[in-house]
């Protein structure tokens, strides 16, 4: 968690660090930027830069009027047939003007299309949100974070303050009891979970299990793709008694629910439920704060038996091309949130180690983006 000292590092990571400094001091100086926005080869990068810079101090009305359109059901209402401004102001009680401003952002987002016919279809990035609930959930949920992130200075400075997302997250104090909290919470997670297990059993063969016990599975989402890909193994939840509740609600509903077994607990003390030959961790450790994450897999050890493995899977910190995604926006959430934070592979390995295991390795991921895992040898 601590920045390395500056004379740390390798030969070649210093040089590479004394070349960003020398560039930045170069970007950081005006006359700089106006001799590389007019010279042919550096015109292009200046551009790009540009519209980086803009995009980041502009993202958050960009999200908002994203935010407006999923509210008001755009991207459905476009899929059924193409909508005119009209329409728009009809559907969103708005004045035309406002419905013009909102689908012209929307248009150059992306998000929407104008026809020759001056209507409104969907664009590439709108028509990605057509039948993708996990996003869309994100995107309702986000209004929450955006609040707790109006004053960001005061959030870095009280960081266990009473937030919005910290009230919201306050299904663990609802031990034992199936309460609305567990249940949204479980909504939010098992809208997101069809991306992360897509990505996890490209990862892993899991089928080759005998027997799967996910531990923090939330309403058995995960379970129940595993459960669609193997009939044969046997597959146990194991999550805070007012998770289980949920979860074993939702199962009973659903034509493979009876594959899978819930028990409820917790896995910083208690004993795992059955003796399984996988046990997986999907975006569960990167939810505790150090201390408390480190008793979790220390526990895990000690329940699980020789020769079993755990499969940990989550959004990784420092990961090459998508740090922005762990980093910047899992980094703030979770502060928002109150607890955990997100953790470099080379992190979560050191505390795997320091709970025990001994054969670990990192499993190449196909969109770590989403998330990268990690695989351990009792
Ligand atoms: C971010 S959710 C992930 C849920 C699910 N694994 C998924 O990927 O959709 C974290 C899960 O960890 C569970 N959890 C948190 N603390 C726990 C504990 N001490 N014991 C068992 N489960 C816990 C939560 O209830 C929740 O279901």
């Amino acid at each position: 968690m601590v920045d390395q000292p500056y004379s740390a590092g390798s030969p070649l990571r210093r040089l590479l660090s004394a070349f960003h400094a020398f560039r930045s001091r170069q970007v950081a100086r005006r006359e700089f930027r106006d001799f590389a926005a007019r010279f042919p080869l550096t015109r292009p990068i200046a551009r790009h830069n540009a519209s980086r810079l803009f995009d980041l101090t502009a993202g958050f009305v960009y999200s908002q009027a994203l935010s407006a359109a999923v509210e008001l059901d755009l991207f459905d209402q476009m899929a059924r047939r193409p909508q005119s401004t009209a329409d728009i102001a009809e559907i969103g009680s708005m004045p035309v003007a406002s419905a013009h401003t909102l689908m012209r952002a929307l248009a150059s987002l992306d998000l929407a299309h104008q026809q020759f016919d001056g209507r409104y279809a969907l664009g590439t990035l709108g028509a990605a949100l057509v039948d993708n609930p996990g996003v869309i959930a994100m995107i309702r949920h986000h209004g929450l974070l955006y609040r707790d992130l109006a004053d960001p200075l005061a959030l870095l400075r009280t960081p266990k303050s009473d937030t919005e997302l910290r009230r919201f997250w306050n299904y663990r104090d609802a031990a034992g009891s199936e309460d609305d909290a567990a249940a949204r919470y479980s909504d939010l997670m098992a809208a997101s979970q069809s991306f992360i297990s897509a990505e996890i059993f490209s990862a892993y063969p899991i089928q080759s299990h005998s027997v799967v016990l996910d531990v923090g599975g939330g309403d058995g989402s995960f379970l129940l793709a595993v459960a669609g890909r193997t009939a044969k193994a046997t597959l146990v939840l194991f999550d805070l008694p007012a998770v289980a509740t949920v979860a074993r609600r939702r199962l009973a509903a659903h034509p493979l629910g009876h594959r899978i077994d819930v028990h409820g607990g917790s896995a910083f003390c208690d004993a795992l439920p059955v003796d399984a030959d996988l046990v997986t961790l999907n975006r569960v450790l990167h939810d505790h704060d150090d201390g408390d994450a480190q008793r979790l897999l220390a526990n895990l050890h000690q329940s699980m038996s020789p020769g079993s493995r755990l499969l940990l899977s989550e959004p990784m910190s420092e990961t090459d091309g998508t740090s922005a995604m762990a980093d910047a926006y899992f980094g703030f959430y979770l502060l928002a949130m109150g607890q955990g934070r997100p953790r470099s592979a080379d992190e979560i390995q050191a505390m795997l180690r320091a709970a025990g295991f001994e054969t670990i390795r990192a499993l190449p991921a196909r969109q770590p983006l989403l998330s990268r895992s990690i695989l351990a040898i009792r």
